[in-house]
């Protein structure tokens, strides 16, 4: 059946266009208003107003703590907001949405996990928007197309619990993408994997948003591996955020003026390095921005 979404498009910029020059915008598939979220009296971040479009891949950046995680709770319908309004695809957001993919921050499945790597990513497909079961058959043989695009098909009749962090994280990406979501959220999904595994879930992720017309929403630490693939940046530090492209965000002056203290990004061999130069003899933390 055809996909009955729009076409992906990426939107080049937030700087806006002169409203003669514009093109049609196609219909936002994540809108939040003045959203604000706030936990025993302390807000985390408020005021944020965000569209993002079929195809848009955003990066979401920002120290330990700054709500980030946060932010993909609101999105999955976990979290509620303080104030303001969030909507996917025109609709409030409710748990267990089948619009919505999630590639959770990776935790260790314990070992009597009764599921093997098939069953996990089958999760992702089993009654779901097809509004019926697949027929068994079929279902195999999305399962081995979704275990082989991820590089999992050597285990994929292995106990979970008994695969190490990097494997499980992969059959992760796959149970995502096995429903074709609408919105992809993934928080950190690179972590602990090996260069090259990086590099493969990097690019099933894109194709997840140029071929298929996925918003992905992407927690990050590290810009760097997803760069290239980034249309905007949200950046949460201190209650605030900034958002734009890359080149508008990651500026010394706009990080500057987002963390309150003297902030430094430079571009060493297309890598972008984000340090925080402390007075007492400029001596240079980039962990401590959780950056690279
Ligand atoms: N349900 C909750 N009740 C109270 N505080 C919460 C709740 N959920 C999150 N927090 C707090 O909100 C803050 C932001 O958490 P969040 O996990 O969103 O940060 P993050 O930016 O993803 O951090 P990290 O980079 O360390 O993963 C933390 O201080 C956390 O303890």
């Amino acid at each position: 059946m055809a996909d009955p979404r729009p076409a992906p498009t990426r939107p080049a910029s937030t700087i806006p266009a002169t409203p003669s020059a514009a093109p049609r915008s196609p219909e936002p598939v994540v809108q939040l208003r003045e959203a604000s979220v706030g936990f025993n009296g302390r807000m985390l971040w408020e005021g944020l107003d965000l569209e993002l479009v079929p195809g848009e891949f955003l990066a979401v950046l920002g120290p330990n703590g700054a709500g980030k995680s946060t932010f993909l709770k609101v999105l999955l319908g976990l979290t509620r907001l303080s104030a303001g309004s969030v909507e996917i695809s025109g609709e409030p957001v409710r748990r267990g949405s089948s619009r919505v993919g999630y590639i959770p921050q990776q935790q260790t499945m314990p070992e009597e996990t009764p599921l093997r790597a098939r069953d996990m990513v089958a999760l992702g497909l089993d009654g779901h928007r097809f509004g019926m079961r697949l027929h068994p058959r079929r279902l195999r043989r999305r399962v081995d197309e979704l275990l082989h695009a991820v590089g999992a098909s050597a285990y994929a009749d292995m106990p979970v619990g008994l695969l190490s962090g990097g494997e499980q994280q992969r059959l992760r990406t796959a149970q995502a993408l096995a429903s074709n979501p609408e919105v992809l959220l993934c928080d950190e999904p690179l972590h602990s994997l090996d260069l090259h595994h990086q590099q493969a879930v990097t690019e099933l992720i894109r194709r997840q948003a140029v071929d298929r017309g996925s918003a992905v929403v992407f927690v990050t630490h590290e810009i760097n591996p997803v760069i290239e693939h980034v249309d905007r940046v949200l950046y949460f530090a201190r209650g605030q955020y900034r958002i734009g492209t890359t080149e508008e965000v990651m500026r010394s002056e706009v990080l500057s003026e987002l963390y309150g203290s003297s902030v430094d990004v430079i571009e060493h061999k297309g890598r972008l390095v984000v340090m925080s130069a402390h007075d007492e003899g400029c001596h240079y933390h980039p962990e401590e921005l959780s950056l690279p």
